[in-house]
């Protein structure tokens, strides 16, 4: 087990939701929101876990730092069973969750640090030299003594990942570091990120962003719908898909929930997606992945039919986005 860092195998686990309207309140509903998940995350490597909303990455990085039990399944983080040595997985992590900052508003960057150290039981005298070595790893020193309540959405990142680093832990767990933040900041965030990775430490990162878990991860695992459909480095999935065809149509005329489902029947066609660029002209791209080059034609007479305006048509490289569109079947939300 020492050769990683984290090991899943066949983690399950479903919430039991009530929904409906007046009428048929209190419905239970199971959601499945992980259907056996495995992979590993090597000692030193940046892992990226990529996957659209509801995919089951916070899921499976709370059960992974002992906050959800899993249903089924087992995984060890630095060799510690979560289930059964928690608190031995707990010392052994680093977790930033993007839903959950629970700082102390009324308190300074500084201070909230500090508090978590003492909840951390770390030596006060060391505690001190920890914190301000930490707020100037994350460029936060000539913010450290402003309450947190002033802080900005990026600074609160940067503090996230401070709180996370405090213990010095082997193993990192961050759920969409750079979520909400300005260019700079992520780029600032990003730059971290690769030093920790430098300093030894495996990561494993949560992210809608396709260009970021490109330029970090060693190794990424595309989830969907509470499964992992792919594992390996950008470049090998990349080139698991090169065999294919990625044509990307300008057209005008889309709109938000142009959904084209005939494509995806079209002999040849492994998978579309689609992507508005201006909403008011409908201007956008269309990109389908094709086994060999069959099916173009069928392709531009379905964009047609559905008065789309084609523009042009070229080839495209492969892209891990199109990696996750071939393998998931649907387009990753947000910036890509
Ligand atoms: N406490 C809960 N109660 C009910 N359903 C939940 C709960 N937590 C998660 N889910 C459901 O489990 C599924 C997976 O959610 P999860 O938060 O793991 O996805 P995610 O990949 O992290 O998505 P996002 O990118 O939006 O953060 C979703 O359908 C979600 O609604």
């Amino acid at each position: 087990m020492g050769v990683y860092a984290v090991e899943a195998r066949g983690l399950r686990k479903s919430f039991m939701t009530r929904e409906g309207s007046a009428l048929f309140r209190g419905r239970k509903r199971v959601i499945e929101a992980l259907k056996g998940v495995t992979f590993e995350v090597r000692t030193g490597e940046v892992f990226g876990l990529l996957g659209p909303n509801g995919a089951g990455k916070t899921t499976t990085i709370k059960i992974l730092s002992t906050l959800l039990l899993p249903d089924a399944g087992e995984a060890w983080v630095n060799g510690y069973n979560v289930v059964k040595e928690a608190r031995k997985v707990r010392e052994s992590i680093g977790v930033s969750l993007y839903s959950d900052r629970g700082f102390y508003w009324k308190l300074s960057g500084r201070e909230n640090l500090l508090y978590f150290a003492s909840l951390y039981h770390i030596e006060p005298g060391y505690a001190k030299d920890r914190v301000d070595e930490l707020l100037a790893l994350l460029g936060l020193e000539e913010d450290a003594d402003r309450l947190v309540e002033e802080y900005s959405t990026g600074m609160k990142s940067k503090l996230n990942i401070a709180r996370a680093l405090l213990h010095d832990p082997p193993i990192l767990f961050l759920d969409e570091p750079t979520i909400g933040l300005d260019p700079n900041s992520a780029r600032k965030v990003r730059e971290i990120i690769v030093e920790l990775r430098k300093k030894g430490k495996a990561i494993l990162l949560t992210t809608h962003n396709m260009f970021e878990a490109d330029m970090l991860s060693d190794r990424v695992a595309i989830m969907s719908r509470g499964r992992i459909v792919a594992v390996g480095s950008p470049s090998e999935l990349k080139r698991s898909i090169a065999a294919n065809n990625v044509v990307e149509i300008e057209v005008v005329g889309l709109s938000g929930d142009n959904s084209l489902p005939l494509l995806g029947k079209i002999k040849g066609v492994l998978g579309y997606a689609t992507q508005v660029a201006d909403p008011s002209s409908g201007r956008g791209t269309v990109r389908v992945i094709f086994e060999g080059d069959a099916g173009l034609k069928s392709v531009l007479d379905v964009l047609v039919d559905n008065n789309l305006k084609i523009l042009s048509v070229r080839t495209a490289g492969p892209t891990l986005e199109d990696v996750f569109v071939r393998y998931a079947g649907e387009r990753l939300e947000g910036e890509s």
